[in-house]
């Protein structure tokens, strides 16, 4: 099997302020044209890893490699960063009082002016940015001006994208027309892209694997499939969805099932337990109902439902359902 090629490679990173240690001992390794997503909890050390990788910051222990040449240190020099790697900050960078399209054009400067145009216009279309590409980007919704410094961004051709906290603040919506966006981008532009963010959704969503930072270590690696089955410990679990333990492991966080492997069922024979139904929420694509038997709780989930708040509900699993950590 062909060898991946790898663009972005951290070696044993450590990096303190003061007597707090933020980043101890990352090693990381992000392969040509994969979308990497570090998935940890605020003050994880997301963001001081992001700068350490897109040279801004230098780590007190550790290497960084960009296809296999190791990064010089950042301190000393005039500029930061990288000619091929671009950190896309929460505060985007942008020039305020030009317009969208100017923004994109300006990474392209140095091109003939036919081809720029193109660029832009392409940029443009795939951004979803066609209808605001004459309005100032101070003037700009928090979403649009995600979506213009990611298109000005990969006006560039960088070979890697990092990207930090690119979902926040945005509506389902947004979220939605950005992550297709970058997806597009990505996939004409053949680039490799790291992105930090504390929501587990996006980061199964997005994510070709996904990395977890717990007080500066990565406590797991893996695709999202593997993240979300099969967890490395009880954080990660929990971190990545809702969650039922139940008996069965060493004590009483080991032992879990999702609440979508658990169904209701009216045959006694197949009941795995049995309690009464505590609430029923609705969450538009499914309704999650929550039972206790008074010792143990349960939730599982359903696309309709006619079960009621106080019913005695007998729940059913498979054996190969419950996870073992
Ligand atoms: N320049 C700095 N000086 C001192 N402490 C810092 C500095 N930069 C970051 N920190 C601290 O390092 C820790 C990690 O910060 P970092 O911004 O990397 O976390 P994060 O996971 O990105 O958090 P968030 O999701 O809230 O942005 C925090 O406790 C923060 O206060």
């Amino acid at each position: 099997m062909a060898r991946k090629e790898t663009t972005l490679r951290a070696s044993s990173l450590s990096k303190s302020f003061g007597a707090t240690t933020v980043l101890s001992d990352i090693h990381l390794q992000l392969n040509a044209g994969e979308w990497l997503g570090i998935l940890g909890e605020s003050g994880s050390g997301k963001s001081t890893m992001l700068r350490i990788l897109g040279r801004f910051l230098d780590a007190d222990q550790g290497k960084v490699f960009f296809k296999e040449v190791e990064l010089k240190p950042v301190s000393g020099e005039l500029i930061p960063g990288h000619e091929s790697i671009r950190l896309i900050h929460q505060e985007f960078e942008l020039f305020p009082n030009q317009t969208v399209q100017e923004n994109i054009a300006y990474s392209l400067r140095f091109f003939e002016v036919g081809y720029r145009s193109e660029k832009v216009a392409e940029l443009l279309e795939t951004a979803g940015l066609g209808y605001v590409k004459n309005q100032k980007a101070k003037l700009l919704s928090g979403g649009e001006k995600q979506r213009t410094a990611i298109a000005k961004a990969l006006a560039e051709q960088p070979d890697v994208l990092l990207l930090d906290e690119p979902f926040a603040h945005l509506d389902n919506h947004n979220r939605r027309v950005l992550g297709d966006a970058i997806e597009t981008l990505r996939k004409q532009q053949k680039m490799s892209c790291i992105f930090v963010t504390h929501e587990a959704a996006d980061a199964l969503a997005w994510s070709d694997r996904i990395a977890v930072l717990r007080h500066g270590k990565i406590i797991q690696i893996g695709t999202p499939q593997e993240v979300y089955n099969q967890p490395f410990d009880s954080y990660v679990a929990e971190l990545t969805g809702d969650i039922n333990w139940v008996e069965g492991g060493k004590d009483k966080k080991s032992c879990f099932i999702r609440p979508e492997k658990i169904k209701p069922t009216k045959n006694p024979e197949k009941s795995k337990w049995q309690g009464n139904v505590q609430a029923i929420r609705f969450h538009g694509n499914h309704w999650e109902i929550r039972c206790s038997d008074g010792k143990t709780k349960l939730s599982f989930y359903r696309n309709k439902t006619d079960l009621q708040v106080g019913q005695q509900v007998m729940l059913t699993y498979a054996a190969k359902d419950l996870r073992i950590i």
